[in-house]
Formats: structure tokens, sequence, C-alpha cells
């Protein structure tokens, strides 16, 4: 009787195994190589099977083969190799170890891969194989044609391969070439999140190499229309779901995940993407766009980053009607089912990861966001990038700013459209900072900061109605419902768009803005583009060159009277990846307000009178693994200062130490 080999498993230790669920039953064959312990499996396999057959029923049979190992990934990787050789010859004899007329009565299966009858449940056993075939499609190890000669031989590549051997620099260069030729962006954000897929190592060092022209791709604005169209261009699920039908075995999910190393969680529920709103279990492209930024910006390795989306419906009636949505097709649970599913998934976190893995909130809603981060920052490392990722990145801007407009932060006055979770968390940290600085109260440091909403200017007589988080913005004033009417009435000299609403910065506020300041200070940072308060070159026309201009997402370089015009790119990107690293450098325990400060200070110390003269208060992207190394080193210090590092002793030099850990998208030599 010939019997099917089913789920090999790696074993560790040069040592190859016949293995059973139960460890009882592991039966050794042999040691030594990789390769040697893959013929020994195939005898063993090849004497056992009569045996095995007889057990086939009651027992799940795994083949161990070890080779050193530590993840499940690698682990089925190298196994997956025996079996392929097992399968394939592979140097030694062949054995037809799948029987080719299945189980009977079974759909042909012309190539042998499939034996089972359509009506016949079997078990998906997996065979992930480091070498050959599979090999070339496992992200993690691929190389392409960079595969060498030898490797190609050791690898049992030979012939799966063209023959050129191609550098990676040569392959980069290939597929930017590739890249610069889809005039569509959507196009571009599919192929490279194909090469992510494909690629990883190659993924990365496009990234690094080019992040200027990519981030845009990969990040703000592409990924929004990416997470609008998710459904129609879904090809490989990315990250993990964990949904309401998930409700009560949220561990057993994040143990379904490969790697088991991880150190930062970006985790959205999708209510408010970007200024897109609600865009359901769509979100997905969000935590995996942040967590490429985590990598290839902050030098967290990919394995120990996990994108998650938590699918409690949707309210948005598009997808709800969507064919090819991809979600629950319910509408958005709330109030204690909401709680308890968050709260599970607290639990399972802190539970399957530990006390260091941080949790970074994403795109979450403000009625959930502010309460999420308030509940959880007590018991887990936990950071919301929209209320402190953004306050952090915008406080970095207004510190370097000062540079420009002179005077310090306290002599300013801040006008913000926009008063939800970016708005009054930028609001929050711009008092802390005057408040540390001046040593005024918090309260007094607040003053000098307005917001505007929906309805209008915060003010006093709003209070009975207004959300706990604008309440402290809540100033004596008469009401003003026009934006242009509180620029003249608060008379701002720096202006900052959070309102998610494309267009509102009009010709009207702009001009105001610049009547009444030398150098008006405008932030639009609303994204994607589409949503932009307003455009870097509206505001420089309409401010006659003079604005000091931001955005979330990136505008061209504009042209106004013979002058080149340089907008920054006031986006969180610039300090979630470096604070992260940080923390995990550190091994915090807890995230702390003064941590971001420090990010901030940081950010604003990277920039140079070179940028200054250009009328820039962010530096480029182009150097952003060197800023991250600075921000988290930073951070770390912080950390320690305030005693939640769990990473002792201190590293001397902390800026080394943030760069010797990051991440290199280098291929490495296989043996
Ligand atoms: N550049 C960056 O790094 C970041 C940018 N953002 C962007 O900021 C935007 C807002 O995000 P977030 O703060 O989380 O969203 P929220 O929903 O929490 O807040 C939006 C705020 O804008 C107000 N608002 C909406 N429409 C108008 C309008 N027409 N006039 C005046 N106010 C209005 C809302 O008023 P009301 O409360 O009355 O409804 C609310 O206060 C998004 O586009 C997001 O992409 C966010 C984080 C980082
Ligand atoms: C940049 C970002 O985090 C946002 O727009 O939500
Ligand atoms: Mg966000």
């Amino acid at each position: 009787m010939q019997h099917t080999l089913v789920d090999p498993v790696l074993l560790f230790d040069n040592e190859a195994y016949l293995i059973f669920k139960n460890p009882l039953f592991w039966v050794p064959v042999l040691q030594n190589t990789r390769k040697s312990a893959s013929f020994a499996c195939f005898l063993g396999c090849f004497c056992f099977l009569g045996f095995i057959g007889g057990l086939h029923c009651f027992l799940q049979r795994r083949i161990l083969v070890g080779s050193g190992f530590r993840d499940r990934k690698k682990v089925g990787a190298l196994m997956g190799s025996v079996v392929e050789e097992i399968r394939n010859g592979g140097g030694h004899s062949v054995v037809d170890v799948e029987s080719k007329a299945g189980f009977g009565g079974g759909i042909e299966d012309v190539y042998g891969e499939d034996c089972a009858t359509e009506d016949q449940v079997l078990t998906p056993w997996t065979a992930s194989v480091a070498s050959g075939y599979t090999l070339l499609r496992d992200p993690h190890y691929n190389k392409g044609l960079a595969f060498t000669e030898k490797e190609r031989d050791a690898h049992y590549l030979r012939g799966l391969l063209p023959p050129a051997v191609l550098t990676q620099e040569l392959q980069e260069k290939k597929l930017m070439q590739n890249l610069r030729q889809y005039e569509v962006p959507l196009h571009r954000y599919i192929a490279m999140m194909d090469l992510q897929e494909r690629n990883e190592g190659l993924f990365y060092k496009l990234l690094i190499d080019n992040v200027e022209e990519l981030l845009p791709v990969v990040y703000t604005p592409t990924v929004g229309e990416a997470c609008q169209k998710y459904g129609s261009i879904f090809r490989h699920p990315q990250g993990l779901y964990i949904s309401l039908k998930e409700k009560g075995k949220i561990l057993e999910v994040l143990k379904n995940w490969p790697e088991r190393g991880i150190q930062v969680i970006v985790v959205t529920d999708g209510e408010r993407i970007l200024g897109l709103g609600d865009l359901g279990c769509q979100g997905m492209g969000i935590p995996v766009g942040k967590l490429s930024l985590y990598t290839a910006l902050g030098g967290v390795p990919p394995s120990a980053c996990l994108p998650i989306t938590i699918d409690v419906g949707t309210n948005n009636e598009k997808l709800l009607n969507d064919e090819f949505y991809i979600g629950l097709k319910q509408r958005r649970a709330t109030g204690q089912e909401y709680a308890e599913l968050l709260e599970e998934f607290m639990t399972a976190v802190k539970q399957n990861y530990g006390e260091k893995v941080l949790v970074q909130f994403e795109d979450f809603a403000n009625h959930n966001a502010f309460e999420l981060l308030s509940k959880y920052s007590k018991t887990h490392l936990v950071f919301n990038d929209d209320i402190q990722g953004t306050a952090s990145v915008v406080l970095a801007g207004l510190i370097a700013s000062l540079k420009l407009l002179g005077g310090t932060l306290g002599d300013h006055t801040f006008l913000f459209l926009g008063a939800g979770e970016a708005g009054t968390g930028i609001a929050e940290l711009i008092a802390l900072e005057i408040s540390k600085k001046t040593g005024a109260p918090l309260e007094e440091a607040r003053k000098k900061i307005w917001l505007v909403d929906s309805k209008g200017l915060i003010v006093k007589s709003r209070l009975g109605s207004l959300q706990h988080f604008k309440q402290p913005w809540a100033h004596d004033h008469e009401p003003i419902k026009q934006l242009v009417d509180a620029v003249k009435a608060i008379k701002p000299t720096v202006l900052i768009g959070t309102s998610g609403v494309g267009k509102q910065f009009t010709k009207d506020v702009v001009e105001t803005m610049a009547s009444l300041n030398e150098k008006p200070l405008i932030l639009a940072l609303s994204n994607p583009t589409s949503q932009a308060e307003c455009t870097a070159e509206e505001a420089y026309t309409w401010t006659k060159g003079r604005a000091i201009f931001g955005s979330g997402s990136p505008f061209d370089p504009v042209e106004y009277e013979n002058k080149l015009l340089v907008p920054g790119q006031a986006n969180n990107a610039y300090i979630f990846p470096g604070f992260g690293l940080g923390l995990i450098m550190a091994g915090a325990i807890r995230v702390h307000d003064d941590m971001l400060l420090a990010a901030s200070e940081a950010l604003a110390m990277q920039v140079s009178e070179e940028h200054y003269a250009k009328g820039l208060i962010y530096p480029p992207f182009t150097n952003i693994r060197k800023i991250s190394a600075n921000i988290a080193a930073k951070v770390a210090a912080k950390v320690y200062e305030l005693g939640l590092a769990s990473n002792l002793p201190r590293p001397k030099d902390l800026v080394k130490y943030a760069e010797s850990c990051m991440y290199s998208p280098r291929y490495r030599s296989y043996r």
C-alpha cells in the first residue's frame, strides 16, 4: 500500500525524525547534515510505510528534519525541501510517496499533486520548502535571479530559474524602471505589494533606496485609494484579520500567525481610514503600509511586525452592498460587544507576546480612539499614532519653524480646523511643551491654542455639548461659525488643518493669514491628497510666496516668481518608526508623553541650515533611517531616564545601538 507523505515539519539540531503528533512517537532516523537528514527521512519513510499506513487513520504524521532554524516558517521551509527531494528525487532515487491513483474514485490528478476526491475531506498538509520550487515562492528567502550558481546547486534551483545571475542592485534597477512605466499610481501600489509577497528583501531595498519616490506609493496618498478598492485588488491576504466571528478564540488566531517574535503590532478597526471615513475590513492597507514603514524607515525587522485589522462590521453602505467586499457584511458592533472584543484582543496580545510588544492603534474613529488609549496605556505598551505620533511630528515642525518665524512657542497663537484625534492631540502636546518650557500651568498654556470643529469655534458656551477631548479647548469667546471669521478674530500665527475635509483653507482664509503674518505657517495635514485643506500651490500663491507650508500627503515643489518653494511633508511617518524602535530597544513597558517630546526634539534637531534656506521645517525623507536612529536614541534615553526600561544595562551609545539593531534588506548568502 502506498502512503501519502503529509505535513512535514522540521526539527532542530541536524536530526532527522519521523514524528507523530504525540512526541512519544517521534522516531529519530539519522543525524548530521540537512541532505543526509532528508535522505534519512526518505529512507525512514519508505521503511515505515506499512507501519505508518496502519496508523494513518489514527495519527497525524509528520516528518521532521533538523537544521537549527527557530521559527515555524523557516522550519517549515527547510523541511519542505525534504519533501521536495523525496518527491522529485533530489539527486536520489525517486520514490512516489503519493499514490497517483489517489484514494479511489477521485478526479484524475495528472500532476500527482492532489489525490483527494472532490467530496472526500482531507487534511490540508503544507510542505513549505526552503529549497527548490518553494524557496522561490517564500518571500523571506527568495532572491529571484540573484541566487548564485552555488546556491542554485545547493538548493535544488537548477532549471527553475533562467541562467542569468543578477545582483540585487540590478534587480532593483530593473524594478524601478518597471514601476516608473506605470502611469496609474494604484498599479504601482499593486506592483509593490506583489513584490513584497514575492521577495521581501528586494521590496525593502527598493523602498529604502527610493524612499521619496516610493513613500507615496505604499503610503499616503495611494494607500488610501488601495483601501477604497481593496476588495477588487485583493490578491494575497496580508496581516491578520480578527472579526467578531473570532470572539472567544482570538488567542488561537494570534497563534496562527507564522512568526513568533512580534515586537510591533499596528491595529485598526477601519472606521476612520485617513480622511476617507469608514472602510471597514479594507482598512488593512493601513497597518500593512505603516508596518512596511516601521521596517523601511525605522529598521524594525519585517518578521517582528504584525498588521491586524479588527472587523466589527462597517457602516459604509457602499461596502455593505459591494459583492467584492472582503469584510463582515453587517453594521458596526458598538458598546459592550465592541469593548469585549477589544478587551479579548488586548489580553490575548499580552498573553501571546508578553508585556513588551508595542501596540499601535491606527485610524480608529475618535469615539473609540481616546478611550482605548486611555484604558490600555495603563496596562499595555500602547501608542496612538493619530493622536500621539501626529502630535509629536507637528510639534517637531513647530520647534524647527521658530528658526524661521522667531520667538518661542509660547509667543505664537495656534488655530486648528478640526478638533478630533489629530487636532486635540497636537494641541495638547504643544501646550505641554509650552508649559514645560515656560513653567506656566497647562491650563494657561492651552489659552494660546484655539480649535474649530464642524460647528465652529470651540468656546465656553458650547461646553455642555462638547465631547470630553474638546472640553479643555473651550475658551472664553463669542461663538464663530466660519473659519475665515475665526482667523480674523483669533489672529493666529499658525493655521493647522486636521479636519479630514479637503479645500477648507480657501483663498479668503489663506489671504487673511497672509495679511496677519509676514510668514504665515500653514499646515494642511489631512490625508490623502484629496482631503488636504489646501494644496502647496494654493498656499504659496495666495500668500505671494511667503507661506511656510507643510502637508500630510506630499506635494511637488512649486515655482513662484522664479523661486522654487519646497513644501515639507508633515506626517507622523517621521516619528512612529523611530519612536517604536526606541521603545523596543529600551524594552519599554509603557509610553509616556515625555517620550513624545523627546522624539519631537530629536526630529527638529535634524533640520539643517540648508533645509531652512529652502523654507523647510522637516528634513527630507532621504535620510530617514539616520533620523529614525536619532529619534530612537532620544526616546530610548527617556525610557531609561523614566525607569521604564527593561533592557538593561543601558547601551552607552544609543544612536550606534539603534543603527546596529536596524534590519538590512541586503540578500544573505545561503549555505
Ligand atoms: N499628517 C498626519 O500625519 C496625519 C493626518 N491625519 C489626518 O487628519 C484628518 C483628521 O483625522 P482625525 O483627527 O483622526 O479625525 P477626527 O474624525 O477625529 O476629527 C476630525 C475633526 O474635523 C472636524 N471637521 C470635520 N469636518 C469639518 C468641517 N467641514 N469644518 C470644520 N471641522 C470639521 C470634526 O468636527 P466634529 O467633531 O464636529 O465632527 C472633527 O473635530 C484625517 O484626514 C487624517 O488623515 C491624521 C493623523 C496624522
Ligand atoms: C497619517 C495618518 O496616520 C493618517 O492620516 O491617519
Ligand atoms: Mg492614521
